[in-house]
């Protein structure tokens, strides 16, 4: 335990040889406290690496609820739409939301709970993905939900990565067209990289279709540099890993004024609709899924609801 998490007001108030009531205005910044005790208590807390407790924040009129939220990329557009559909929930139920980031980095996650731990957060959402360990996450099972990765015994809510890709190769096959290619993503991510490519190329092999594949990152720059890959197989279709990358396929095949190409995409994102409606994308229920995950989370903390994993069915957007 550091010294941090041992330190509470009165220790403060001891060490600046103030009073409690003192230490309180100070941190909540009002008057009544001369400009030299003020720098004086804020010397301490400084030294101290003081953060007050959560009821020292209740005592400052901050809720005492607090709940956070573990994003894996603050600029994801998928995991946007499912913090903004997270949000109310939490806010009706008077707890307090605060987003971190994880890029992707069991070791920041391990930090991020580290702290989380030492500041009693009530629960946390955290956006999964390859590389965290039951082990890590396990001691917090009460009081978390994973997003868009299971892991055994922790309540999740997933969504259908390989019913997006059969939703996409049914709908091009039954416009007669045969030559599929695939833009995915290293099968080093489980959902989004290994489960959509090998639905595409089961798919391909149940239909005695020639498979077309790219890899590359979740970003618009693969769709775009990759796609011409595809291009040399003459694929009448392309089926993409997300929409993301749909774009930046799109935004090729406009600049080379290349038509007759049905370009796919998961996630039915706003902007491919916008830029691209000529597009197809599979709606995976980003919203739907930050909504239930926030669900079940407030029914763990306030109901003491069992862990439950989920599976949000996907469905082609109009
Ligand atoms: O371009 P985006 O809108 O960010 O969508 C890309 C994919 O993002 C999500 O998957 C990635 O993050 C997950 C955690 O949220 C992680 O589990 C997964 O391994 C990553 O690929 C989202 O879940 C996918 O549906 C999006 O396609």
């Amino acid at each position: 335990m550091t010294m941090q998490n041992r330190l509470t007001i009165n220790d403060i108030a001891r060490l600046s040889g103030v009073g409690k009531s003192t230490v309180s205005r100070v941190l909540n910044n009002e008057g009544n406290v001369s400009p030299q005790t003020r720098e004086r208590v804020l010397q301490v807390i400084e030294q101290q690496h003081f953060s007050p407790s959560k009821s020292a924040r209740a005592m400052r009129g901050f809720s005492d609820k607090i709940v956070a939220i573990i994003v894996s990329r603050l600029d994801s557009p998928s995991e946007n739409q499912a913090v903004r559909a997270m949000l109310p929930l939490f806010y009706q139920q008077g707890y307090d939301p605060i987003v971190l980031e994880s890029q992707f980095s069991a070791e920041r996650v391990k930090e991020h709970l580290q702290v989380l731990k030492q500041r009693n957060i009530d629960g946390v959402v955290l956006f999964g993905f390859t590389g965290l360990s039951a082990q890590m996450l396990t001691p917090w099972q009460d009081k978390l939900v994973m997003l868009a990765r299971d892991i055994p015994g922790l309540s999740s809510v997933c969504y259908d990565d390989a019913g997006a890709v059969q939703l996409l190769m049914q709908k091009v096959l039954a416009q007669n067209l045969r030559e599929i290619g695939f833009i995915g993503v290293s099968a080093q991510d489980t959902t989004t990289g290994q489960r959509r490519s090998e639905a595409y190329q089961t798919f391909c092999q149940e239909h005695g279709l020639t498979p077309h594949m790219a890899l590359g990152e979740l970003t618009y720059q693969s769709g775009f540099e990759l796609i011409p890959q595809l291009l040399k197989s003459n694929v009448q279709a392309v089926i993409c890993a997300s929409d993301t990358i749909a774009i930046g396929a799109q935004k090729h095949l406009q600049q080379q004024q290349i038509t007759g190409v049905q370009v796919c995409g998961i996630g039915n994102n706003p902007l491919l609709r916008f830029l691209f409606p000529e597009s197809l994308s599979v709606e995976l229920g980003y919203g739907e899924g930050g909504e239930a995950a926030a669900k079940q989370l407030l029914a763990q903390l306030n109901d003491s609801a069992p862990l439950q994993q989920r599976i949000i069915p996907g469905k082609l957007s109009a």
